[in-house]
């Protein structure tokens, strides 16, 4: 009857009746007597209080303040400002860093270090020999000797110039040289190719044709070789070597092939362009070309870069060889292939570039799985980090390294590299880093940022001192000028720079091949995507040799298998660190984070170091909640995280399969209370109340990206 409608709506249900009374609501259609029934009991519909709820916990989320944080209880926050306090509809819990963690199993090291042991360098110059008794052409000896400081030759330098400039079967046979990560490969197979060319004693120039083309993975690599070739030829300034490297200008690279030049140095995709439509660069490799390198020869493979290098290997296996020219040069063209490691991808590349060749490798097995192990004088920590307090104890690592720098203080610049997985995580850490708060200044654009005094990001930073610390960012999705004028900041001492630690946080893109100086510490905070990978990451330190340490990070349960899996590679052993005791404690404990929403004056207070640690912890965090950029940052950050984490390889599926993951405590590490569809909830739930499709599981959501990732190539994540 359409009169009981009226009738009901003129009940007052709010009236005090002493029992409460339910009004009975019949006939009609059920949507209509639900909707009554609601009215009456003064509820909302499902959707609205789905909304609304999203709305208030929002609110919330954005006024809440962390009351003391204590070890072993959840954190209870509680709405603090004053200004905001009547938004705040009550308490909310906030997941503590030190409760809910899994447990961590490795608790004794079974590969320990011999930290008493004097552990002789693996990688650097020999004592006895001399570059004269294998065969250098004088000229070179001295400008190496004078102007380079480089005296003796290192092992493999010896092995491949015996080879190669004194025995007379290797002249013309291909090669794979493969040694330790800074041993010199860079060398080992130049100056052997620009020996022969001096000996030659017959006039050359620019304009004599090109003798030699390097391939490299990267462009920062290729520009290395290209300098430390630039430098060598110095002392025979009429040879002339060229760069082709993508991103740069393809004009002016032609205008300088067009001038002539005598060795190319480029990446793959650039040199194929080159060779494709640049009538020049055939000509300037015709009768002379007789030397094609790959440098990083597996990892030119793993790029997928094979079809580019096969393509350059057809056209260039066609240009002409003249033997009448000069022959005094082998009669073929030799390829010649270096890497650090060794395994799948150069295999490939024996297939497609090498013919019969020989291998020259300092390794001390030499069967076919044989591997190349870190450099001995290399010390490796491992430390196994919950993920939720993956950053917090990122800070307290860099702190440890922040404070020896300011021990050992010397005019002496400290270098840091922090490999991550991807460049959003990239971003996201430079970020967190380095503008914490206004107390800094860039220096090259937005990827090079020097700590002004009052920065507090570091515990160890004192608001009344210089903190000497540059902040670096480095992943393919930068510009190409940026990128190269990042490193060149990075590497070289200038008047910024001198003195300072620099801290470099980037992708793999920096881990092949690179020789910066003096990188005393490498910080894998992501674990590598192949052990390969870890070996080239750690060898950026303890360089020809020098000393030098790493730190690998792994995350409770599957992740310590991964021990087991790298322990080959270290056969000098590690040492096995506590998050707690060793990194965090030592960073947090005698001192006072304060708070990032209040302005309180430092009362010379100490707190406990958990508490501080988690105090620094919520500043992250605070920022994510106000920061709407920084919001983006970490959400992009952490799905671009677990998608990359999905690309390991299959062999290594066990030790970091994507599903053992535990996003929310994952995502706590990116500053975000929960994972981002969680947090995107208010407006997500908003924009999806009005579609009729299911929602997608967040999980489900995450495998399905993953499988997306992995099909895309890897070198979107890693570079
Ligand atoms: N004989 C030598 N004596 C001293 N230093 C050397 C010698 N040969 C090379 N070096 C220096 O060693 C460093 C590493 O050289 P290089 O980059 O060629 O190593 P690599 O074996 O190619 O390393 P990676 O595998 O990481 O690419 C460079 O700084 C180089 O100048």
């Amino acid at each position: 009857m359409s009169d009981d409608d009226g009738m009901l709506l003129n009940f007052d249900t709010n009236a005090d009746f002493g029992e409460k009374t339910v009004a009975k609501v019949t006939g009609g259609r059920w949507k209509d007597r639900r909707r009554l029934k609601m009215m009456v009991t003064g509820q909302q519909p499902n959707k609205k209080r789905k909304i609304e709820k999203a709305r208030e916990n929002d609110r919330e989320r954005q006024e809440i303040v962390p009351r003391e944080a204590s070890v072993g209880k959840n954190v209870e926050v509680e709405a603090k400002n004053a200004r905001t306090a009547p938004l705040v509809a009550g308490p909310q819990v906030v997941s503590s860093l030190f409760t809910s963690n899994r447990e961590i199993s490795t608790s004794s090291n079974d590969n320990a270090r011999d930290e008493s042991a004097v552990h002789k360098p693996s990688n650097a110059p020999l004592f006895k020999d001399t570059f004269e008794s294998v065969g250098v052409q004088e000229l070179l000896v001295n400008h190496l000797k004078e102007k380079m400081r480089i005296q003796k030759p290192t092992s493999i330098q010896k092995l491949v110039f015996s080879y190669l400039l004194l025995a007379d079967e290797g002249r013309d046979k291909d090669l794979f040289i493969n040694a330790q990560t800074g041993s010199g490969k860079t060398l080992a197979y130049f100056l052997p190719i620009l020996s022969r060319i001096l000996q030659m004693n017959v006039r050359v120039d620019r304009k004599s044709g090109c003798f030699a083309l390097i391939v490299a993975p990267t462009r920062e690599l290729a520009s290395q070789i290209y300098s430390v070739i630039s430098m060598l030829t110095n002392c025979c300034h009429y040879l002339v070597p060229c760069l082709l490297i993508g991103g740069e200008r393809k004009k002016s690279e032609k205008a300088r092939l067009r001038k002539g030049c005598n060795f190319i140095i480029g990446t793959p995709g650039r040199i194929l362009d080159h060779l494709q439509n640049t009538q020049v660069i055939r000509e300037q490799l015709s009768h002379t070309l007789r030397y094609i390198v790959l440098d990083e020869g597996d990892k030119l493979m793993e790029l997928g870069f094979e079809e580019t290098i096969r393509d350059i290997l057809n056209i260039l296996h066609q240009v002409p060889v003249s033997t009448e020219r000069y022959p005094q040069l082998p009669s073929r063209i030799v390829h010649v292939l270096c890497s650090a490691t060794m395994q799948n991808g150069a295999a490939k590349l024996g297939d497609v570039a090498l013919n019969d060749y020989k291998l020259l490798s300092t390794r001390k097995k030499k069967h076919d799985d044989a591997i190349n192990e870190a450099p001995d004088q290399l010390l490796q920590r491992v430390v196994v980090v919950p993920p939720k307090l993956r950053l917090v104890t990122l800070a307290g690592g860099l702190d440890e390294i922040h404070r020896k720098h300011k021990q050992t203080k010397s005019s002496q610049t400290s270098r840091t590299m922090v490999f991550l997985s991807c460049s959003d995580s990239v971003e996201f850490h430079y970020e967190t880093f380095s503008s914490n708060d206004a107390y800094h200044r860039n220096l090259v654009g937005e990827s090079v940022r020097l700590m002004d005094k009052g920065n507090s990001i570091l515990p160890s930073f004192l608001s009344d001192t210089d903190p000497d610390v540059v902040f670096y960012k480095l992943h393919g999705s930068l510009s190409q000028p940026i990128r190269t004028s990042t490193l060149e900041s990075f590497s070289k001492d200038s008047a910024s720079t001198k003195g300072k630690h620099l801290i470099m946080f980037c992708t793999d893109v920096a881990s092949r091949g690179l020789d910066l100086p003096h990188v005393g510490t490498v910080l894998e905070v992501d674990p590598p995507f192949s052990t390969e990978d870890h070996l080239h990451r750690i060898g950026r330190t303890a360089r020809a040799g020098q000393s030098g340490e790493a730190l690998l990070f792994l995350l409770p349960g599957e992740e310590e298998g991964y021990l087991g899996k790298i322990k080959p590679y270290h056969p000098k052993g590690w040492k096995l660190l506590k998050y707690d005791e060793d990194l965090l404690k030592p960073a947090f404990q005698e001192t006072s984070v304060r708070r990032s929403d209040r302005n309180d004056k430092p009362d010379g207070t100490i707190h406990d170091w958990d508490t501080n640690a988690t105090t620094w912890h919520l500043n992250v965090e605070r920022r994510v909640l106000e920061d709407s950029t920084f919001k983006s940052l970490a959400i992009k950050a952490f799905t671009s995280h677990v998608r990359a984490y999905a690309t390991h390889i299959s062999d290594e599926k066990a030790f970091f399969n994507i599903k053992l993951l535990h996003l929310g405590h994952l995502a706590k590490s990116f500053g975000l209370r929960e994972r981002p569809k969680g947090i995107g909830a208010q407006n997500s739930s908003e924009k999806d109340s009005s579609k009729k499709t299911p929602k997608e599981n967040t999980k489900n959501k995450m495998f399905r990206l993953a499988r997306m990732a992995v099909k895309e190539s890897a070198s979107e994540f890693n570079y």
